[in-house]
């Protein structure tokens, strides 16, 4: 059923966003669902769609409904529903798919985080200490298997075609061996060694996610020789040896723990070393509304920001690094090409 639209005045669009989280957690219900998964290229009635993933007809047209309102499925005039663009982002087969970010962004701990936001824009700091008693991604791995596997996967999902993106931009002739710092699953190391047959590279994380990663890593036989990970904690040290590193989002954390991982890397690197980081900017962004929910969320679990790019030349260069050039990855990502002076 379809109803002609005009817009809504203030006082009703202040209403929708008030119920942003609604919206939230109907992409997230839609997403635990399979729904999307389910609905095949022709629409479907919502009594085979229900069949089909073991929920109550009524309440999933409810929720299809809901999102229809948004472009996420769209409800037809004889009450069946099909795919839009949008949800069919939601299907785990979608080559583009956004499935395992829409569980990321919305997983328990946001839900207990959000409401903390005022709390965190009083104090600057994040609310996950408070919460959890400990720092985010040690609450992550030790205490949240389940949302750790959930990061991991989008992270996966997220850095497969950014790496491509980075192996494209970055000129690495010449390079004997690369370091990607804070590298999770080691997509960048892995594009990059594919790149360029004759260097080796290393991948650096904390210990239980370069766990998950080194199956895949080990599954590409023909890295093996080639690739080396090291777990560990960069704002502790950086014990890896390498020409060039590769610091794709993580310099997103509070400005001591930034200040730290630069000093690592700018001493393991010594003199000359390239340093490249890559990083999504608040204010340099196709969408200004999804850098800026990113940015609090930021600060809610790490106390940590996107950068603008006044703010990460200032954290580059107050660390000592020389920038030689900043480049667009892609839409979403920036790369600060930077040595270590000589
Ligand atoms: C947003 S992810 C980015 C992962 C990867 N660089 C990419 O772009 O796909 C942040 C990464 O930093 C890692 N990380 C967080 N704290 C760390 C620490 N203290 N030492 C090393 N890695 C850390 C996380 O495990 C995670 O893999």
């Amino acid at each position: 059923m379809t109803t002609a639209q005009t817009a809504p005045p203030p006082s009703m669009r202040l209403r929708e966003l008030v119920f942003g989280a609604a919206c939230a957690a109907a992409l997230r219900a839609a997403a635990r669902l399979g729904v999307a998964d389910a609905l095949g290229d022709s629409p479907m009635a919502v009594e085979d769609l229900a069949a089909a993933v073991k929920t109550e007809p009524r309440p999933l047209r409810r929720l299809l409904r809901a999102l229809s309102c948004y472009g996420v499925f769209a409800e037809r005039q004889d009450g069946t529903f099909a795919h839009t663009d949008m949800s069919r982002l939601l299907r785990e087969d979608d080559p583009h798919s956004l499935r395992d970010i829409t569980l990321w962004c919305t997983e328990p701990w946001t839900w207990d985080a959000w409401p903390e936001l005022d709390e965190a824009v009083r104090t600057g700091q994040n609310v996950v200490q408070g919460l959890y008693g400990k720092e985010f991604f040690t609450y992550l791995n030790e205490d949240a298997p389940e949302s750790a596997a959930v990061f991991n996967r989008a992270m996966t999902t997220s850095s497969e075609q950014s790496a491509r993106d980075v192996a494209a931009l970055l000129d690495l002739s010449g390079t004997a061996s690369v370091a990607d710092i804070g590298g999770g699953q080691g997509h960048v190391v892995a594009s990059l060694l594919d790149k360029y047959p004759s260097m080796h590279g290393t991948l650096l994380d904390l210990p239980r996610v370069v766990d998950n990663a080194l199956p895949r890593l080990r599954e590409r036989g023909d890295l093996a020789d080639r690739a080396r990970i090291v777990p560990g904690d960069v704002r502790v040290a950086v014990p890896v040896k390498a020409d060039a590193y590769v610091i794709k989002n993580i310099l997103e954390w509070d400005d001591d723990s930034t200040a730290r991982t630069l000093r690592n890397v700018i001493e393991a690197g010594g003199p000359g070393a390239r340093v490249v980081v890559i990083e999504n900017l608040v204010d340099d962004t196709p969408s200004m509304r999804f850098s800026t929910a990113m940015d609090l969320l930021l600060l809610l679990n790490v106390g940590g920001a996107k950068h603008t790019t006044d703010s990460m030349v200032s954290r580059l260069t107050e660390a000592g690094l020389v920038i030689d050039d900043i480049r667009p990855v892609n839409p979403y990502l920036h790369a600060f090409d930077c040595h270590v002076p000589v």
